[in-house]
């Protein structure tokens, strides 16, 4: 058996974590790598390689992946897999579509399948639209998003600039006639095939069907079936690990702007946290010291958060004064400061809430593999370092509205001034 069997690519780092921990459930040994791995890096069954290509120009992220590509097929990997947002955050220009192109090149395919749908956490694909909760993605709260505003909801016109192929549908009546007709309905297809899926049973049909695909392209719940087909057809093994305890003192750091940030940050500090709030306008003017005080001043045990959070109004004002890449990069360095402040006043658990802000955070802490701890919600494991931190990087949207006390309970803090 090779060392590695899958492979995945993520395009940001929340959602490498929400891959990893959606093929862990199935107790299949997973390690999640920050960046292209080093020259000494031991390979795992499954890697998970977190790169951060979300918002980078579309030349820089197929260079990226292709790289991520050619070290996880050098390790052994037979199935490869393109992560991306449930939410499809991309631009006209990318970065999905070209770096999806771009693999399928490289290995040689003719089609691959999109499935961004996550059930589990509201994101459902009919007719080839993308639904966030009950409403089409372009009317969600994803239309304001800072950097990848999304307007559109039909998830082949969103490809189709993007990519050079034809795109395609495989419809949800066709999904709910099982494995054997979805597959005949890609076999049947080139390119670029969108396939729809609204209840988590139509995940498990659509990875029926592509488990033998070279490449599939999505969201992190399509992902979650596969291990245990793959364990069933004896290419895989389980290996359940002891989880190590990380030492104490917790931080929340929050650069996300999303609805459902909006609203954690909002109970966190209800319940009790001290917060800082960031204003990316004062960065601009070097103004970063205040923070690190404010952070040095606390107690590390105490419940705290630091957030740049912010309405969509004030986003904007900012990002009209500033600029949108730069209102972006002072507030995750901040916040990549800020990590390095407190893993230096002895803090290890660190929560970070945002992919971009996770990217950056993970970075300046100099991580360069994750092994996967006990999941929060939906898509958000605890993961460990290897030198005694756990970080968990939220996605956006997910989480409950008391993410931030759920995940510190789950590692035994509490109760806590926090508590909900
Ligand atoms: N107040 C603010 N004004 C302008 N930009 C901000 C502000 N706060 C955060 N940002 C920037 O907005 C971006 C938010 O993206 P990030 O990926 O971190 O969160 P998200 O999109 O909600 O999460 P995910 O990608 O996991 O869904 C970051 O670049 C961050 O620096
Ligand atoms: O798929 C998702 O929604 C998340 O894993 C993510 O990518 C958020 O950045």
């Amino acid at each position: 058996m090779p060392e590695t069997f899958f492979g995945a690519i993520a395009d940001d780092f929340t959602g490498a974590t929400d891959l990893a921990a959606m093929l862990s459930r199935a107790g299949v040994p997973v390690t999640l790598r920050i960046g292209l791995p080093g020259p000494g890096a031991v390979p795992a069954p499954f890697e998970v390689i977190a790169l951060k290509i979300r918002t980078t120009p579309p030349e820089d992220a197929v260079s990226e992946a292709r790289a991520a590509l050619r070290w996880l097929r050098k390790q052994g990997a037979q199935r490869l897999f393109w992560k991306y947002c449930s939410t499809f955050d991309s631009t006209p220009q990318g970065n999905i579509g070209p770096v999806a192109d771009a693999l399928m090149n490289d290995l040689g395919v003719e089609r691959t399948v999109h499935c961004p749908a996550f059930p589990e956490n509201g994101r459902r694909v009919f007719m080839g639209k993308l639904f966030v909760g009950e409403e089409l993605l372009s009317e969600s709260p994803m239309k304001d998003h800072p950097l990848t505003p999304m307007r559109d909801s039909d998830l082949q016109r969103l490809l189709a600039p993007q990519v050079r192929r034809e795109t395609a549908l495989v419809a949800l009546p066709v999904v709910r006639a099982g494995a054997a007709a979805i597959a005949e309905a890609i076999a049947a297809r080139r390119g670029h095939v969108v396939v729809d899926a609204v209840e988590t049973e139509d995940l498990a049909a659509i990875a029926a069907a592509v488990a033998e695909m070279p490449l599939v392209c999505g969201g992190s719940a399509i992902a979650q079936p596969l291990p245990a087909l793959w364990r069933a057809a004896g290419a895989v093994a389980r290996a359940d690990a002891t989880l190590p305890v990380p030492a104490p003192g917790q931080v929340v750091l929050s650069g996300s702007c999303s609805a459902m940030t909006r609203k954690q940050v909002g109970r966190y500090l209800d319940a009790g946290a001290t917060g800082y709030r960031l204003d990316p306008l004062e960065l601009a003017k070097g103004q970063l010291t205040h923070a690190r005080e404010w952070l040095a001043a606390q107690d590390p045990a105490a419940p705290k958060i630091i957030f740049a959070t912010a309405e969509p109004k004030s986003v904007a004002a900012a990002q009209e004064a500033l600029g949108v890449t730069r209102a972006g990069a002072l507030v995750e360095e901040a916040l990549a400061q800020l990590a390095q402040d407190a893993r230096a006043m002895g803090i290890a658990r660190i929560v970070v809430a945002g992919g971009e802000t996770s990217g950056a955070v993970t970075r300046a802490l100099g991580v360069e593999s994750l092994t996967l701890g006990p999941e929060i919600a939906p898509g958000v494991p605890w993961c460990f370092t290897g030198d005694g931190a756990a970080l968990a990087l939220k996605s956006g949207n997910f989480g409950a509205e008391t993410f931030f006390t759920d995940a510190f309970a789950l590692l035994g803090d509490g109760p806590s001034a926090a508590a909900s």
